[in-house]
């Protein structure tokens, strides 16, 4: 097959996703600066537009269809000059040519002028509020994942999956500053002149695949191309984030060793990841939790990588090895830390960590319970 699967919702969800990136790759070349949010998390005006992009196109196209989306539109109700400025990035994005930007010839956009309005604009980003669930289906959206790393002038997503009972069956990720190929250099952090071939896209639907395209239309790598991961090889190599706060580099140092490697880790913000070890850059990401595991996961940062990473060869669980459940509301309550590795290797990896884990006294994590009391 030369193509993925064709329906609906995925021409909806690439048209939503690359419209989306071209708000937030405007905002990536004119250096962004942030507000912080209430959990301390740094938020920007690329955020707020491509949430409002994507979601005004879902709406359009599905308008039953609830979102799980990170961001809220209450910051730009008190500050009418932000406002404008995404309101801006919004009308630019959604008047883009169909054809022009994706080659969805077919693909007729459903939405009007109206929906690049100050309040449509908060409207839309505000229909991301939805709670999640296990029953029927919902979208779930991470505007920009790696908001740090984007600030840094790093790596960073755009991604969108749709959840069915608990369960992605549909993804579309966008990595604008992520060569289509590892052959040629990622921008070094800081760069802010883009890509040469302009990043790549994305795409998993359950049972039907995983691939790629750049994001470029007129790039030599326009068209879709099947992508898997790496087989079980004599040497891993594994992938980690560039922040230590949010998984534990020591214990994959410890993991590390115990799996016999010795290559030190690929540093990347966002579930650009998921995406890298995807197509076969890497082989192993971790996401260990840091301290007792008090962070919870939320579903947008899992669900578009996750489902890449299965339809790519690979398996994905938590640290005590039970799937991702993506059906209990906004956060992956259930679940602590996440391994992903090709099928054939995650045993092999998941009993590294459970080792690496007890060896620290958190064996608690790798058996699935509860941390101790004091
Ligand atoms: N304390 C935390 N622990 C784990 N992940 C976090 C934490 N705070 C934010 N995140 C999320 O981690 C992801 C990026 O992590 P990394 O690049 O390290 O893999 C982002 O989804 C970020 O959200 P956001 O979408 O707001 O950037
Ligand atoms: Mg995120
Ligand atoms: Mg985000
Ligand atoms: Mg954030």
């Amino acid at each position: 097959m030369s193509h993925p699967p064709a329906s609906v919702e995925l021409s909806t969800a690439i048209s939503a996703v690359s419209r989306a990136s071209l708000a937030t790759s405007s905002v990536f070349r004119s250096i962004p600066s942030s507000l912080t949010k209430e959990d301390k998390s740094p938020v920007t005006l690329g955020d707020f537009a491509a949430q409002a992009v994507v979601n005004s196109v879902l709406h359009a196209h599905f308008s039953q269809d609830k979102i799980v989306a990170e961001e809220e539109a209450s910051a730009l109700k008190e500050n009418g000059e932000l406002r404008g400025k995404v309101t801006a990035l919004v009308k630019e994005a959604l008047q883009r040519d169909e054809a022009g930007l994706t080659g969805q010839k077919d693909f007729k956009p459903q939405w009007t002028e109206k929906a690049a309005s100050d309040e449509a604009v908060m409207e839309s980003i505000d229909l991301g509020s939805y709670s999640g669930g296990s029953s029927g289906r919902f979208w779930t959206l991470d505007p920009i994942d790696g908001t740090k790393g984007f600030l840094r002038g790093g790596q960073y997503a755009v991604c969108l999956a749709l959840v069915e009972s608990g369960k992605p069956t549909l993804a579309v990720m966008a990595c604008p500053n992520l060569p289509f190929t590892k052959d040629v250099p990622k921008p070094q952090e800081g760069d802010r002149s883009g890509v040469d071939g302009g990043g790549s896209l994305f795409v998993a639907v359950k049972g039907g695949g995983a691939w790629q395209r750049s994001l470029n239309l007129s790039a030599a790598s326009a068209s879709f191309q099947p992508i898997s991961m790496r087989p079980r090889d004599a040497s891993l190599t594994f992938c980690e984030s560039v922040e230590a706060g949010h998984s534990s580099q020591g214990t994959n140092a410890e993991i590390a060793k115990l799996l016999t490697i010795t290559a030190p880790p690929v540093r990347m913000d966002s579930q650009a990841k998921y995406a890298s070890v995807a197509r076969g850059d890497g082989d192993v990401y971790l996401r260990l939790p840091t301290g007792k595991g008090e962070y919870q996961e939320k579903i947008w940062d899992h669900a578009s990588g996750q489902l890449l990473c299965e339809e790519a060869g690979g398996k994905v669980t938590d640290c005590s090895g039970k799937d991702l459940d993506f059906g209990q509301g906004r956060t992956l309550k259930l679940n602590k830390g996440v391994v992903v590795a090709h099928r054939d290797a995650h045993e092999e990896v998941l009993k590294a960590v459970q080792e690496a884990l007890e060896k620290e006294g958190r064996g608690y994590l790798a058996r699935g319970e509860p941390a101790p009391a004091l």
